[in-house]
């Protein structure tokens, strides 16, 4: 497998007035599995097709290792392509599905056979080979798909909402038998979707993409722990968002707020944002303390009970309009509490993140 690193430089598509993507700067390293994540029209479908050559760029560069693409046509570019838009061909056996860039790019056969036969084995597609695509399931038709993606060896593997058309178990089945061969190909990936249970999972790295920027690129762990912008950390998972008034230090790199229901102290992550401030914490980073334990915490009335079987979620309400959600899990033999209880809500310094809120 070639594969190389790719530098997308600045890059910037508009549609008139309209920018769809705006100046974005990435590094994707060789052998990376990339993802570009955000909800639909922040601009990362254009970005990829940009990279795989379909569409021209307003300005900025792309570059496959020390390469300039810009002036390449897509099938020059030696990218596997997984789009949707890039459907199998239906009078085809899967081997020959398979075989077509090979056969194009004019191999001779016995070398064709020796490289379909593996990647039919990778995709565990062996005993399919013959099969026309109508005979094969949604997911099966999608392995034909990365099959024959995977196996003209590309630099660059790209990659459009690939599981976005098959049933709940065939995505959480195939996005990791996606990222297994991947691995053991280590072809550079960058990989679209809208899903973030899939990106959090498959990636090396994530671009968390919002108007055609960039909000946050970093690993998957940072990504969630440790998000950079408000947006991130209410687009990835769930947050708590509560208005925080600063209240002074509280030791080294540490700062006192007050909240609605009480104080917390929480950790600095880096400089405090200046002027309105606004805490965010995990329902799971939330315990539930008796309400006059002291120490640090928010004091709220339990207002709702969800009984999810092994999670239970509990919604505090800490008044004038202000609900906590907060994950807890269900242990064998401890009964759930009464609606009306009064908890304190205590919360680790290191797990509350601080914002500047979001102007609408
Ligand atoms: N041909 C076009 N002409 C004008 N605007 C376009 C065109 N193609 C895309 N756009 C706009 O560019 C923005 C980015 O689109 P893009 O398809 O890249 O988003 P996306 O994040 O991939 O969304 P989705 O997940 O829905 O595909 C959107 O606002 C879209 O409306």
């Amino acid at each position: 497998m070639a594969s190389t690193s790719v530098r997308i430089d600045t890059v910037t598509k508009r549609y008139g007035d309209s920018i769809a993507v705006d100046g974005v700067s990435l590094a994707i390293a060789k052998g990376e599995f990339f993802t570009l994540l955000g909800s639909s029209g922040c601009g990362k479908t254009t970005l990829l097709r940009i990279v795989a050559g379909f569409l021209k760029q307003t300005g900025g560069r792309v570059l496959f290792g020390d390469t300039c693409i810009d002036d390449l046509a897509p099938q020059h570019r030696n990218t596997g392509m997984v789009f949707q838009s890039y459907a199998i061909f239906p009078h085809l056996s899967v081997v020959d599905n398979i075989a077509y860039g090979l056969r194009a790019r004019g191999l001779k056969a016995a070398e064709i056979k020796r490289k379909v036969d593996t990647y039919l084995e990778l995709t565990r597609l062996s005993h399919l080979g013959h099969r026309k695509p109508r005979e094969l399931s949604g997911g099966q038709q999608q392995r034909v798909v990365l099959a024959r993606a995977m196996v003209i060896e590309p630099d660059v593997l790209l990659m459009d909402e690939p599981l976005s058309n098959l049933d709940t178990e065939m995505r959480i089945h195939l996005r990791t038998e996606i990222r297994a061969l991947q691995r053991k190909i280590g072809v550079t990936t960058i990989y679209v979707t809208h899903d973030q249970e899939e990106a959090l999972l498959m990636s090396d790295r994530i671009a968390v993409m919002r108007g055609g920027r960039l909000e946050q690129v970093a690993s998957p762990h940072d990504i969630y722990n440790r998000p950079a912008t408000r947006f991130v950390a209410s687009f990835i998972g769930e947050n708590n968002f509560l208005p925080a008034v600063h209240r002074g230090e509280a030791g080294p790199g540490h700062v006192r707020l007050e909240l609605p229901g009480g104080q917390f102290t929480a950790k600095l992550r880096g400089d405090l944002p200046a002027g309105a401030l606004e805490a965010a914490f995990r329902p799971q980073d939330i315990e539930l303390c008796p309400p006059d334990g002291g120490g640090d915490g928010l004091v709220g009335t339990l207002a709702d009970i969800q009984f999810l079987g092994g999670t239970v979620r509990y919604a505090v309400d800490l008044g004038g309009g202000h609900l906590v959600q907060v994950a807890g899990s269900n242990r064998s033999g401890v009964a759930l509490p009464a609606i009306g209880t009064r908890y304190r809500l205590g919360v680790s310094p290191a797990a509350i993140a601080l914002f500047a809120p979001e102007v609408a």
